[in-house]
């Protein structure tokens, strides 16, 4: 990362998806795939699932195109470095450091990511953030999940990202998840995916693990149950677009809970907690060695 001025940063989560906030207004900093990958490192560096850049769409050539709509942009990164299209979790933290900062006021704010602009509700007591994350694409195509010895039929789901969604036995049949799933045929994930096994708690209400593209196992995955809850809802039944009738569903993750609507008109809502926990300056002798 070139920058002569001292870098500033924040931690935050949501629902225990952790990430590195970089603010970069001016689109200055030059942030290679191995200073992420430094920066999320959970023993060398602040450690993340991921790091959100926050930066001006203006300023950002991906972005410009969504200026009129969004002031400000998710450059959205795995820890390892890749770039993803969209986050879930991290786009209910964007905004809350946006917020925290004194550059938005609670109530409606848009986002521009890589998958377009997503508009959010940041609650005014501070509770909590809702984001609409768009309708699910189903691709189709049989889709089948292999881990921890095991192998389950999966559901394509995209959300602007990637995922397999497996329904389970037990979330523990899946193992340590310490290696990436193996999702077959590979053709249907040219770039990968984010996979999430599931289990029912309850009538609407399931619980998840994921392993995600580019991070691991993690603690949350937004978009990944936004995809579980539509698996869920296929699989019982119901479609809000021809049943005339939202779905909501509570969705668990070792991290926290999430509440998910589908709409009538497709349109996914995703509720849930954001949280900003330190702030420091990058020390510059670590950043440039
Ligand atoms: N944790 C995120 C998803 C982050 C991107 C994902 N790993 C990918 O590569 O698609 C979320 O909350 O949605």
């Amino acid at each position: 990362m070139s920058s002569a001025q001292p870098v500033p940063f924040l931690k935050g989560h949501g629902t225990e998806n952790d990430f590195v906030i970089l603010p970069d207004p001016d689109g200055l900093l030059e942030l290679s795939a191995g200073t992420v990958a430094r920066l999320c490192d959970r023993r060398a560096g602040i450690g993340g699932d991921g790091l959100l850049r926050v930066v001006r769409s203006a300023a950002h050539p991906e972005a410009r195109h969504m200026a009129g709509d969004a002031e400000w942009f998710m450059d959205y990164r795995n820890a390892d470095g890749s770039v993803a299209e969209m986050c879930g979790n991290g786009v209910r933290v964007f905004v809350r450091h946006l917020e925290r900062a004194g550059l938005v006021k609670p109530g409606d704010v848009a986002v521009a990511t890589r998958a377009g602009v997503k508009r959010t509700h940041l609650a005014e007591d501070g509770s909590g953030v809702t984001v609409s994350m768009g309708p699910a694409v189903l691709p189709g195509g049989g889709v089948t999940v292999r881990a921890g010895g095991l192998s389950w039929p999966a559901l394509h789901v995209n959300m602007g990202n990637p995922h397999a969604v497996a329904f389970v036995g037990d979330l523990a049949d899946a193992g340590r998840l310490l290696e990436t799933p193996d999702v077959e045929p590979a053709s249907a994930y040219p770039s990968g995916t984010n996979v999430e096994f599931v289990v029912d708690r309850g009538a609407r209400h399931v619980a998840m693990r994921v392993h995600e593209r580019g991070s691991g196992e993690t603690r949350s995955c937004g978009t990944g149950a936004c995809a579980v809850m539509v698996a869920a809802a296929r699989r019982d039944g119901l479609d809000p677009a021809a049943d005339g009738e939202d779905a909501t569903y509570t969705v668990e993750v070792p991290g926290g809970t999430l509440v998910i609507t589908e709409r009538t008109d497709g349109g996914i809502e995703m509720t849930g907690p954001a949280v900003i926990v330190a702030e420091g300056t990058l020390d510059p002798e670590w950043l440039h060695a």
